[in-house]
């Protein structure tokens, strides 16, 4: 099938690569020119796992191809929207500017039986807008919503073999089907391998992105709000999460309590959220995501609090080796990323920041100049009066303490992920402080 994905980033440059790998004629359009010119040579504009080699060959194979050009849709029959939906500044809505500019650019191009699908998260109504506004232009395309679930750092695994598929096609029947069949076209492999399909109406599928994802926040925020209980009673969230996570009606995954959530989903997608159920007169039915929102916030703010009391409460002028940039392992994206943060708010007490990640540093300097990157561990860890650990990269979490303790001025370390072993970490002469633990 000839495909076109729109909006190159984190979502449809994966997208892209990986519809090629499944056999499709693929063209990718992206408006940063520079961004196009990597990927046009076989080249991943960010850190994701297996997605060089993905689009190497694709590119390599002609099946494809980039181009800052709206024009090169011509062609195609299925078009994704991948562009970027970010929180509009100064309010918790969803900026849908480039959404909107995206369908009016197709709509130029486009032929009579085109379908354009949304793969972007919006909030719920947008999808009934843009196939108004599709049906309008007269141009014969049609509109079916095709939530995408991928998680950064796993995004070529969960594109190529998700775990569900849901479209969300139109009211018409004919149009419906003619929607599920095109679509079903594109992830034929997925499908011949048994992936659950759910076929609902746009209002649905658009929710069941936006609900998901709320989910999982909620349930980040839940044991980190029990983490706050643990640390006024001596309790251990981690022993905590362990025993409830066995409970399979609520199971381990996503109970890691911590310095919390952050990336350019989970945090924007609950305040539109909840900005889109204002705006529909259900504002208390997701009230509830506010203190979501709240209780993950006041976790970045307790692990500056922890490290402003180990560095007896004269932050200035210290050495405070920061390790982790990224919002989560295997990921260079920073977006309000809480280890970012916490080395921001640490650098305005006055610390001498040096903060290290094996991916996230090109990102971090470009956006925050004012902290000192190195990408020798031990060089950042050297004199340091103390550790904090605020993303769970493998060489972080493996390090060895003993080795790790000869290196730093002062043996105090914050482990803003609760991934290190106490018990390790204190017989090599360590202050250990994990979050909600003892
Ligand atoms: N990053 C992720 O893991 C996932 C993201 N999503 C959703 O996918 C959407 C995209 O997210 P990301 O890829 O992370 O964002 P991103 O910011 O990495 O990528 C968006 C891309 O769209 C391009 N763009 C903007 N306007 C355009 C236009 N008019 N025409 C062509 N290109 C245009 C930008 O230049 C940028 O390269 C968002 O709605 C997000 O919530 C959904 C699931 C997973
Ligand atoms: O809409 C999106 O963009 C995506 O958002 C998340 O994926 P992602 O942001 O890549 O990362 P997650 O693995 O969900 O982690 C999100 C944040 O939660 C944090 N987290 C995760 C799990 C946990 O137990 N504790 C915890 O603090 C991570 O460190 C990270 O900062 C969802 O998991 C994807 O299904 C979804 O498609």
């Amino acid at each position: 099938m000839r495909v076109s994905v729109i909006g190159c980033g984190y979502l449809g440059a994966v997208h892209a690569a990986s519809m090629a790998e499944l056999g499709h004629e693929v063209v990718g359009i992206d408006v940063d020119a520079a961004k196009i010119a990597r990927l046009a040579v076989g080249e991943a504009p960010f850190f994701e796992p297996g997605l060089p080699e993905l689009l190497r060959s694709a590119v390599a194979s002609g099946r494809l191809t980039f181009s800052t050009d709206m024009a090169d849709v011509a062609g195609a029959s299925v078009h994704f929207v991948a562009v970027g939906t970010p929180q509009l500044r100064g309010s918790f809505s969803a900026d849908l500017s480039y959404v909107d500019a995206a369908v009016e650019g197709l709509l130029e191009h486009v032929s009579a039986g085109d379908l354009i699908v949304g793969k972007s998260t919006v909030p719920v109504g947008t999808a009934e807008r843009l196939a108004a506004r599709i049906a309008d232009s007269g141009t014969g395309a049609f509109l079916a919503w095709n939530p995408e679930f991928l998680r950064e750092g796993f995004a070529v695994k969960d594109t190529i073999s998700p775990d569900r598929l849901v479209y969300g096609v139109p009211v018409d029947a004919e149009a419906a089907a003619t929607a599920e069949a095109m679509l079903s076209e594109v992830y034929a492999q997925a499908l011949a391998a048994e992936t659950p399909l759910i076929v609902t109406d746009y209002a649905t599928a658009e929710l069941v992105k936006v609900s998901a994802n709320a989910f999982l926040a909620t349930k980040i925020s839940f044991i980190n709000a029990m983490a706050e209980i643990a640390e006024v009673t001596g309790a251990d969230v981690t022993q905590l999460a362990d025993a409830i996570g066995l409970d399979v009606r609520i199971g381990r995954r996503f109970l890691g309590a911590g310095v919390g959530f952050g990336g350019g989903c989970l945090p924007k997608d609950i305040r539109a959220f909840t900005a889109r159920a204002e705006e529909i007169g259900r504002g208390e039915s997701v009230a509830f995501l506010k203190e979501v929102d709240a209780i993950n916030l006041r976790r970045r703010q307790r692990v500056v609090d922890l490290a402003v009391d180990a560095l007896d409460r004269e932050p200035h002028g210290k050495k405070v080796a920061v390790l982790g940039l990224a919002f989560k392992p295997f990921s260079d994206d920073i977006r309000d990323s809480p280890a970012i943060d916490v080395a921001v708010r640490l650098r305005g007490l006055g610390a001498d920041v040096v903060a290290i990640d094996p991916e996230a540093i090109e990102n971090s300097r470009r956006m925050h100049p004012q902290l000192e990157f190195d990408d020798d561990l031990e060089a950042v860890l050297s004199g340091a009066d103390l550790v904090v650990l605020v993303t769970e990269w493998n060489e972080y979490r493996h390090m060895d303490p003993v080795w790790a303790g000869e290196l730093v001025g002062t043996r105090k370390v914050i482990d803003g992920r609760n991934c290190l072993d106490p018990k390790a970490w204190r017989a090599a002469g360590w202050t250990y402080q994990g979050l909600g633990r003892p």
